[in-house]
């Protein structure tokens, strides 16, 4: 077997509605780095289902799949020696075929009450730059599993749709996804992409630059989660506008002793963390806006919200519009919105075709 049962008290299941949902036949699906969302359409709302993207490995053999969502990332650290729990994905790319279809057979599992054989359509966000043969990946995982009809859609225009954006518009609009390993800077226009600009670097990064920072200034080593505890409790980015200090106390290991140590980071250490992934989104904006045609700059300026979870750290807003004058909107649910576009999509894939766009405009 590739996966043992899981706990349903352990995932974390939004019910967004009291409706009950059988005979499900449609999936939306956003396989991130960090987080696997699995929306279902019900009725005009939806059922969320929350993964981490983990999934726990024999290490002599990675292919052979032990656990996978909560259940794996419970194994994080505390594994015997001949259990590993890994990623599949890597700044948003798939990184093991073997571990990525087990985490996708959960999802989808999850999405239809185990009922995977109900399942007729699935629409699977992905990165802006993905390749073809990432593409294909994703197909051919899912075909395997008995899905026939798969669709993939670039994460930026599911989050649009998600967000009940105007995508059939000719005058614009804009995505902005800062996730944990890639992010995109995307116009949408007509109901599809104009631009875009995908970067691989995310809120991962900024966890990984904390590490690095806090042990130059501390001599202190501190893991991954640590860092990234920081980043969203304290968190914040430059810009102009006077924003508090916040501060908050962690246990490291002295690299000098070996002993466990308190120290403080505070937000200003995060916003020097985050200042590459600002430098990247600042440069992306920059290279949009050049090539931006003076039509889609109005429905752009009315227009551009920010999705994924790095959107929610502070100051993010006042930056951008500082740098680059866009008056940006954050989401109101940056996580689960390309998921719940994709499910959009799911339920009905004509509203990506060219000929339905066109009516929308009339
Ligand atoms: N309040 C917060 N402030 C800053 N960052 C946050 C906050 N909450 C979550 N994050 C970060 O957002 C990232 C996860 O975002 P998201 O779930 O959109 O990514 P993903 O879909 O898993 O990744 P990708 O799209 O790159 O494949 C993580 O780096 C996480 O630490």
């Amino acid at each position: 077997m590739f996966f043992k049962k899981e706990s349903e008290k352990k995932e974390n299941k939004e019910k967004v509605t009291r409706k009950k949902v059988s005979n499900v036949k449609s999936l939306g699906i956003d396989l991130g780095t960090l987080n696997t969302v699995v929306a279902v359409p019900a009725g005009d709302k939806f059922e969320i289902y929350e993964i981490p993207s983990v999934v726990a490995v024999k290490k002599e053999d990675p292919s052979h799949v032990l656990a996978v969502g909560e259940e794996a990332k419970l194994m994080l650290g505390r594994t015997p020696e001949d259990i590993i729990a890994v990623r599949p994905l890597r700044r948003g790319v798939i990184e093991s075929i073997s571990q990525a279809k087990a985490l996708l057979i959960h999802a989808v599992k999850k999405g239809s009450k185990n009922d995977v054989s109900s399942v007729e359509r699935i629409v699977v966000g992905v990165p802006g730059d993905v390749s073809e043969v990432e593409r294909k990946a994703v197909e051919e995982i899912s075909k395997e599993i008995g899905i026939k009809n798969v669709i993939t859609i670039s994460e930026a225009l599911a989050a649009a749709i998600g967000e009940g954006l105007p995508i059939a518009d000719a005058s614009g609009t804009m995505i902005i996804d800062l996730g944990a390993g890639s992010s995109d800077v995307a116009v949408i226009s007509l109901g599809g992409i104009t631009d875009i600009e995908t970067f691989r670097y995310g809120g991962d990064n900024i966890d990984e630059n904390l590490v690095r920072l806090v042990k130059e200034k501390y001599d202190v080593e501190i893991g991954l989660h640590e860092a990234e505890k920081c980043k969203i409790k304290v968190g914040m980015v430059k810009c102009n506008k006077e924003l508090e200090n916040k501060k908050i106390k962690i246990i490291g290991k002295c690299s000098k002793t070996n002993k466990p140590k308190e120290i403080t980071v505070d937000s200003k250490m995060v916003a020097e963390a985050a200042e590459p992934l600002m430098k990247k989104l600042i440069n992306a904006l920059s290279d949009i806006l050049e090539r931006l045609s003076p039509e889609l700059i109005s429905g752009v300026y009315k227009r551009s919200v920010v999705v994924g979870g790095v959107s929610q750290i502070r100051g993010l807003k006042e930056r951008i519009y500082e740098e680059v004058g866009i008056p940006v909107k954050i989401s109101n649910d940056p996580l689960k919105v390309v998921a719940k576009g994709a499910a959009i999509v799911a339920a009905e894939p004509r509203a990506l075709e060219p000929e339905i766009r066109l009516k929308a405009m009339k």
